[in-house]
């Protein structure tokens, strides 16, 4: 079914000339919502994306004069892998975020070994269950297939993941355009975030995201742009 172009007012589009630039931004925006989380409740949660494009981001927040030792960073997304593996989340954020002043950080991690997905799925539920909630940072990335954190098009269940009542904090996942199964926070606790940032970069990711906001068959990162109560802060360069 065609749909409406999606009101620009569900995200703010912030462009950068560089990466350097992009990640020296964000970061200073990340930096600024943790500091006063962690004025306003004594601590603060920070959930970031895997994949290709945080690198440089990761490395210049770790960088930040925050007090990272009341600060508590997870996952929004989860390859089924040990973080020994080139592919694993939890392996990018130990070698680029929490370094430097953001050693002091409490990892909440989301694999661990597990009879299975499922099995994965609940325990991480139960534990991430005792954390601060709501998020105050959610990070968000972004598949060229119009996937953000691990909503592929193509999952099993999706509207299970997408459903913004859901009172689950994490759900397994099944796709086979994933390579592995998954680990993902749900939609409904992404969306409750104080700040909710989408960093993307290239002309490929610009295309895509153009294309999840125009008319047309619904991409989930559209589901998140729909039903986030604030704007979705997009940060792109080329
Ligand atoms: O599989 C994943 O992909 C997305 C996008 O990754 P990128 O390599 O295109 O930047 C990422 O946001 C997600 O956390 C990851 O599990």
């Amino acid at each position: 079914m065609a749909r409406e172009q999606l009101n620009s007012a569900s995200y703010n589009w912030n462009a950068f000339p560089d990466r350097p630039q992009l990640a020296a931004a964000l970061a200073g925006r990340v930096a600024d919502r943790l500091t006063r989380a962690v004025a306003e409740r004594g601590t603060a949660v920070l959930a970031v994306s895997g994949g290709t494009t945080p690198a440089k981001f990761f490395a210049t927040l770790s960088a930040l004069p925050i007090a990272w030792d009341k600060v508590i960073v997870t996952l929004v997304d989860e390859r089924f892998v040990p973080a020994s593996s080139p592919r694993s989340n939890a392996g990018l954020v130990a070698a680029n975020l929490l370094q430097n002043a953001a050693k002091a950080a409490r990892f909440v991690p989301l694999y661990h070994e597990a009879s299975g997905i499922e099995d994965a799925a609940a325990s991480d539920d139960a534990a991430l269950r005792s954390l601060p909630w709501p998020l105050d940072v959610v990070v968000l990335g972004m598949g060229p297939d119009g996937h953000t954190a691990s909503f592929f098009p193509d999952a099993d269940d999706l509207a299970k993941l997408l459903d913004p009542a859901s009172d689950r904090i994490i759900l397994p996942v099944h796709a086979a355009s994933a390579g592995e199964p998954r680990l993902t926070l749900t939609l409904a606790r992404i969306i409750e975030a104080g700040f909710i940032a989408l960093h993307i970069e290239g002309e490929d990711k610009r295309t895509a995201f153009d294309g999840a906001v125009a008319p047309g068959p619904r991409k989930p990162i559209r589901a998140v742009l729909e039903a986030a109560p604030r704007p979705v802060e997009v940060f792109w360069a080329p």
